[in-house]
């Protein structure tokens, strides 16, 4: 078959994928945390928020996502309008929640990171400042995927940015001006900076990305005060580095020992391993610990790094004041597919069937499972796939393990087929939320799966470092994308919505029961958190990748705001102009998104709607 030949089949088993909607029923395992009579609640750990703003991108410490404004509900939602919308003046992939404080609104664009506060008080809400942080443009080389940002946070009168070529910024939220920027990474050696600081007891929580340069991860802690850096926890290299003493305690026997962070490795190769560290960060207040994800080991070519390659592809918690490892676990030991591990981690308690509770949280990983751990322990409760997977088979309670199929890691000079969920997983850094009304996750996701071979590489600092030949499409059912509420405590799928494309959007519920997600082609949608019916959709200029959000205004309506703009790695075929015809663009992900550029256009613009 020739190229386009196979695009135009591709593109037609998409299509028949597209947006049909299914109800799932499993038999669950024999699991007192897997029973239809395990209870989920919010739980002591999530301090009660204003809802009418929203502070940080995920709307609070544990990373929920979920609002108890009631305006808006699943019968008047039908009549939701658009009621001002403003360009951003920078075209891309935007990823930001945009965030809500007092009668503000700001937005961060990607590169090169404009931020814009507008005016909620306003008619037509008008921009009160803007801030240009002038990033160098050497930093767009080394990104990964797309220059994109996932939003700022505000603590005490300040905004806090990141920006691509490494810098953290703290901005006076009233007017716009620059309080400090530091410093944290080197763009020459292929580091950027993606993800959305968190703010937790005074310290700015910032970390890396470059896993697909050959960077060393890292999670730094800057004092929001002054800017000067508190500490950095590593995520490779020795146990000092790492921040790992006498406090650590992970559950596992695989992760117990000195210096992991070498001893797991090759001589040397953790100096160039990865783990970096560019998804969102969870805190738990009352257990005072802050839990966040480590990305994929370098090389993805994995001959070239036997062993476990700690503290790559897992989650860490730690202590937030001075960066003390408390636990570790590693959801892919030796991950061959950089399936990454910095998922979002949403925290709530559970209620097991035979009434004990425990404070757990839930993952959904980029390997194809969604998992439950005791998030004092780092013990996993459960782990079920919520993708088709091919790479594995189920999860190992005992050891925490993944049981990997021997058959389908990839090697050099040789292609192995049908890997699936392919290396962008089942999903990627698109947060889902969770409801405690429906005691659902609604996670946005892909069904990709891939065919790979590895190769030879090299290091040279500042230049890729993949070792890898890979081409993604379609999983089984041809659709690209899916919408799937999931009941974390019976680990089944309740329902789900396919869709043409990836969906590389956030999710909101609201406690009506109302969940907002965007596609890439366009269409901002409304579904009801129980069935999934679709209740309202708006169509935008270009596709959405962005985190919507909901708040209160000045006159104390509720508002439905998100960004559009596609982009990310999903969307790089048209946010970088890659050529459609090049299916190993954007490391094989244009295979799978040859049609995109027929589907949408670039953009960036802020949209919010209300009822009327
Ligand atoms: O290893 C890394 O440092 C790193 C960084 C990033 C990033 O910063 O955007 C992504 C990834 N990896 C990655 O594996 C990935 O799937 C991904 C998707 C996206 C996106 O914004 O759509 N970024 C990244």
């Amino acid at each position: 078959m020739t190229r386009r030949g196979a695009i135009a089949l591709l593109l037609s088993i998409a299509w028949l994928g597209a947006c049909r909607k299914h109800v799932h029923s499993e038999p669950a395992a024999q699991n007192p945390w897997l029973d239809a009579a395990a209870k989920v609640s919010l739980g002591t750990g999530t301090p009660a928020e204003d809802d009418g703003q929203w502070t940080m991108p995920a709307k609070d410490y544990a990373n929920t996502r979920y609002s108890r404004l009631t305006q808006i509900t699943p019968e008047n939602v039908k009549d939701l309008k658009l009621v001002w919308s403003q360009k951003t003046g920078v075209e891309g992939g935007h990823e930001a929640a945009p965030l809500v404080v007092g009668r503000t609104m700001y937005v961060v664009t990607p590169f090169p990171n404009h931020v814009l506060a507008f005016d909620l008080e306003k008619p037509g809400s008008p921009p009160k400042w803007t801030y240009e942080p002038k990033p160098v443009p050497a930093a767009r080389g080394v990104a990964c995927c797309d220059l994109v940002n996932r939003g700022m946070a505000f603590w005490e009168g300040r905004i806090y940015m990141n920006t691509l070529d490494d810098f953290t910024i703290a901005l006076d939220a009233a007017t716009g001006a620059e309080v400090w920027r530091t410093k944290l990474g080197e763009v020459t050696r292929g580091e950027t900076i993606t993800m959305a600081p968190l703010v937790v007891k005074g310290h700015v929580l910032v970390g890396n990305s470059g896993g697909e340069m050959g960077v060393r991860g890292w999670l730094t802690a800057l004092d929001a005060k002054t800017g000067s850096i508190a500490w950095r926890a590593w995520s490779t290299g020795p146990d000092r580095d790492v921040l790992i003493g006498p406090e650590f305690k992970p559950h596992y026997a695989s992760d117990r020992g000195a210096d992991l962070g070498v001893r797991t490795w090759p001589v040397e190769q953790w100096r160039i391993g990865g783990g970096t560290v560019w998804g969102f960060v969870s805190y738990d207040p009352e257990l005072d610990l802050i839990y966040y994800g480590t990305a994929n080991p370098g090389p993805w070519n994995h001959e070239a790094r036997p062993g476990d390659n700690k503290w790559t592809a897992g989650i860490f918690a730690r202590r937030p004041s001075d960066g003390a490892a408390i636990w570790f676990y590693q959801w892919s030991p030796h991950d061959v597919y950089d399936h990454d591990g910095v998922n979002e981690n949403v925290l709530f308690d559970a209620t097991s069937a035979d009434a004990k509770t425990r404070k757990v949280l839930a993952h959904a990983d980029r390997n194809g499972y969604v998992y439950v751990l005791d998030r004092v322990t780092g013990e996993v409760l459960s782990a079920a796939p919520f993708v088709h997977v091919s790479s594995s088979n189920g999860v190992d309670l005992a050891s925490g393990r993944p049981n990997m199929v021997a058959a389908l890691a990839p090697t050099t000079g040789k292609v192995t087929r049908n890997i699936c969920p392919a290396s962008a997983g089942g999903k990627d850094w698109q947060p889902m939320s969770f409801s405690p009304h429906t005691g659902l996750l609604y996670i946005p996701h892909q069904n990709l799966c891939m065919d790979e071979e590895g190769l030879e590489s090299n290091y040279v600092e500042g230049t890729p470092y993949v070792g890898a030949n890979t081409r993604f499409y379609p999983g089984p059912g041809g659709h690209r994308g899916v919408l799937t509420a999931w009941n974390p405590m019976t680990a089944r799928k309740v329902w789900s919505i396919d869709e043409n494309f990836p969906v590389w959007s956030g999710t909101v519920a609201t406690a009506t029961d109302v969940v907002f997600y965007g596609t890439m082609d366009g269409w901002f949608k409304a579904v009801h958190a129980r069935t999934g019916a679709e209740l309202w959709k708006f169509k935008t200029d270009s596709g959405v990748i962005g985190q919507p959000v909901t708040y209160r205004g000045p006159d104390g309506k509720q508002y439905i705001a998100v960004l559009d703009g596609v982009g990310g790695w999903a969307g790089a075929v048209v946010s970088n102009d890659l050529d459609p015809l090049d299916g190993t663009g954007a490391i094989g992900f244009v295979h799978a998104m040859a049609d995109l550029k027929n589907a949408t256009k670039k953009g960036g613009a802020v949209y919010v709607f209300a009822l009327p």
